[in-house]
Formats: structure tokens, sequence, C-alpha cells
């Protein structure tokens, strides 16, 4: 029953039929001339849910569009944002318990701004309940939806009185279930399947971890925890530290490091990888860091700009299509690939909460013959006795184990070293194989 209702809940939660026909644009017009940090996150969230905007490109834009918000205010929205999205199967779960309609039937600005409150109401100690209550009525209010006042105030406010029941609810042992781990049922199900039910909480909790704050590569080339505007700070500027993720710094030194070598980072931006795999291996090597979308290579330009490197060739390219000028009479000339594909992203949920409105298995299964197919191009181009490593961002056994299983099955490679790491250990969750090609018998 639960699940019915959830179910269809997701099958409208993205309008993108409003995308096209701009009609959801009327959540993103000022309500007044300068909003507050609540009402900028309900049109936050109303473009996340219902328009199927990224979360992090809706706050970009947000930011962009009221420069207003100072540091602190935007710290305040963030966390609202990302906090709401991140629980939202719980919320919906309570709203779904306290309202005669329907979550289905409710109007989408209205169901933003319930789940705003709940969100506080439940999850943030610190705010008042008449803070979290009022600021949505008020709002609901200013669009002109007096009528829907009365009902959200009455199933707000009851939430709000059985608040220390309903969180015993979630930590109770029948909730080690996609309610309780706050995931979709077809999340959760996938990762059960792969994982097991034990795994899949271990896994899922981590990604609820109230753990702040972000990894750098400091100028030791080592990880540390850090938290705050580091992109402000005179070491990052001077390029003496890059933030990257624990996970993510491990693949760079797993390159066999060689004079003039010449490597490819196939999939590069923002650029991570290949400006640590620059800075390994020095001047005499080139490192060709490319990227399909011609859009994002200004990212990885700016790193390498911030990082002084000057043996990497920057290029719009689809890893897909062979070039040539990696292949001499049919055989690769790369001392190293590096393959870090689009992926699902499972082992990044905890900072990209809205990865779980985004997840299907069709969507492993289509990113997984992509993987393929960028793998099978870029494969060729490394030389015999040459390094493939390929690496994701995400759990997924379709996405890793299986792919080790197809180029070890169909391209002439064995395997170097893989590991899996799984979120919260302390970084990101993320996979990684190197390959050394075999020399022709
Ligand atoms: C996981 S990200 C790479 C992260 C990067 N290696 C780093 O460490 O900063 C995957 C990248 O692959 C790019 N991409 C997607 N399809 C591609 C294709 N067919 N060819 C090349 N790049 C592609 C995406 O634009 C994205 O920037």
């Amino acid at each position: 029953m639960e699940t019915e209702k959830r179910d269809k809940n997701k099958k409208r939660s993205f309008r993108r039929e409003k995308r096209q026909t701009g009609e959801g644009q009327a959540h993103r017009e000022p309500v007044l001339q300068q909003k507050t940090e609540r009402e900028a996150v309900i049109e936050l969230l109303y473009s996340v849910f219902e328009e199927g905007v990224f979360l992090h490109l809706a706050l970009r834009r947000l930011f962009a569009e009221a420069p207003y918000f100072d540091t602190r205010k935007r710290a305040f929205i963030t966390k609202l944002s990302h906090g709401t999205v991140e629980r939202y199967i719980q919320l919906d779960y309570f709203l779904s318990l306290y309202s005669k309609t329907p979550i289905e039937k409710m109007k989408p600005i209205l169901l933003q701004a319930m789940r705003l409150s709940v969100y506080q109401l439940l999850f943030l100690d610190k705010i008042p309940p008449h803070a979290a209550i009022n600021e949505s009525l008020n709002y609901l209010k200013k669009r002109k939806l007096q009528g829907l006042v009365p009902f959200a105030n009455a199933v707000l406010r009851n939430i709000n009185k059985d608040k220390e029941r309903l969180l015993e609810e979630l930590k109770s042992k029948h909730r080690e279930d996609a309610i309780g781990l706050a995931l979709p049922d077809a999340l959760f199900s996938f990762l059960k399947k792969d994982y097991g039910l034990e795994d899949t909480i271990r896994i899922a909790k981590a990604f609820l971890s109230e753990e702040g704050g972000f990894f750098i590569r400091n100028e030791k080339g080592e990880g540390e925890r850090v938290s705050g505007n580091i992109m402000e700070e005179e070491r990052f500027l001077s390029g003496d530290v890059t933030i990257q993720d624990l996970s993510s710094q491990e693949v760079a030194k797993l390159a066999h490091l060689k004079e003039g070598a010449k490597i490819l980072d196939c999939c590069s931006a923002p650029g991570g990888k290949a400006c640590h795999l620059a800075s390994l291996f020095g001047e005499s090597a080139v490192v060709y860091a490319r990227d399909e979308k011609q859009d994002k290579l200004y990212l990885i330009e700016e790193n390498q700009k911030r990082l002084g490197l000057k043996n990497m060739r920057i290029e719009a390219w689809d890893a897909r299509v062979e070039d040539l000028q990696f292949l001499e009479n049919g055989e690769g000339c790369l001392d190293l690939v590096l393959c870090d594909v689009p992926c699902s992203g499972l082992g990044v949920i905890g900072k990209k909460a809205d990865l779980r409105l985004h997840f299907s298995e069709e969507g492993v299964k289509s990113l997984q013959k992509l993987q393929r197919e960028i793998l099978s191009t870029v494969q060729k181009y490394v030389k015999p006795g040459g390094q493939l490593i390929y690496s994701t961002c995400t759990l997924s056994k379709a996405e890793n184990e299986e792919n080790r299983d197809y180029i070890l099955s169909h391209f002439p490679y064995k395997l170097e070293k893989e590991k899996k790491f799984y979120p919260g250990e302390p970084g990101d969750g993320f996979y990684y194989a190197s390959f050394i090609k075999k020399a022709k018998a």
C-alpha cells in the first residue's frame, strides 16, 4: 500500500511536460522583490521535484539570480534543500499518514511547502516549530492559496504534536526498509539485490550521515577533511591544494610513472584526475584531457591554470569515436588510458541527494551500454604492456564488476588491481580496476 502510493508519487515527481511548456516557470518568478530563504527553497524544491532540475544546478541558478543571499543564508538554503530532498521519502510517508488528500493529488507547490515544513519539524532541532510551519503558510497566502492554509496548518501541527513517536518509528527494526533508509523503493531493491539487506542498510545509513565537510588533496599530496569555503583560501588559489574525494585521489596513484609518457583521460571534466596525473608525471609527459561536453572544458582549464600545469592538451571529443592518432599500425601507442566513466553515481548520494530521484534500473542498463562503448574504443589506444584504469563513483555491480569482466573477456588485458570503496569509509563510494595490456603472442 505504502509502496503503491510512493510509486504513484514518483511517477508524477517529474512533470517533464511542464519543463517543456514552461508552466513551472511561474514558481520561479519572485513572489516578492526579495525572497526569504524558505520561500526560495520552496520554489527550488518545485524545480527539483516537478521539473527534474538537478539540485546543484538549481542552487547555482538561485544564487546567481538572488545575490542578496549572504554566505550564511546560502548555507541555510543549501541545508534546507539538501535535507528535504534527502528525506523526501520519509516526509511523504508522514504526510500521507496525516493528510486525507493523497500526496499524488496535492497541488505540487503545496506539497513542496509541506515537505519543507515537515523536514524542519522532524530533523532540525534548532528551528522553532512556529517558524517551520508559519513560513510555509505565509508562502501559500502570498501565492493566493489561502484556501489551502487551514488544511496545511492542521496537518503540520498534528505531525509536530506526534514528532517523538514518528522519529521513534524511524529508528525501529521494522523500519529498516526503504522508508526508514530514505530510499525510493526501486533503489532500495536494487541495492538489496547487489549487496543483501545488511550491507544495504549500512550503505544507506552512510548516505544519511551528518559528518560534515569534504576532502582535499593537501600540500603533502594526502587526503585531509576540511569544511568551509576552501576556494577562497590562499592555499587553494595558489594551487597547493585541490578539492578531491579520498577515493578519487587513489586513481592517479595507480599509474605506473614513466618519463615522457603519453596519457589519455577520455572522460575528464572537471579535470580532477587528469590534473593529478599531469602533476605526478611531470613536464616530459603529455596528458590528453578530453570530454564529450565542450561546455565543461572550461572547468578543466580552470584547474590546469590554477595548478600551473603545462603538460595537458584539453579537447572536446566523444570517447566512443575512434581517434587514429592514438593508433600506430593498428596498435595502441599510449602508456596509460584512464576511463573515469559517466555513471549512476550511487556512491555519492550522500552529497548529491537528488540522485535518489533520477535512479532507475533501466538507467543503469543504458549507462552500462555507454560505458562499454567507451571502453571498447579507448582500450585500443593502450600499447602492449601499457595500463588501462577504469573507475566509477557508483556501487552498482553492473557498472563495476560486470564491466571488469567484460574487459577481461573481450579485450587482451589482465587485471592488476581493483578496489571498491563503500560510502563513509570515510570518503565517497567508488570503484577502480587497473589492467595491463597483454603483449601480442
Ligand atoms: C565521472 S565524470 C569525470 C570526472 C573526472 N574524471 C574527474 O576526475 O574530475 C564523467 C565525465 O564523462 C563525460 N562524458 C560523458 N559521456 C562521454 C563520452 N561519450 N565521451 C567523453 N566524455 C563523456 C561527462 O561529461 C563527465 O564530465
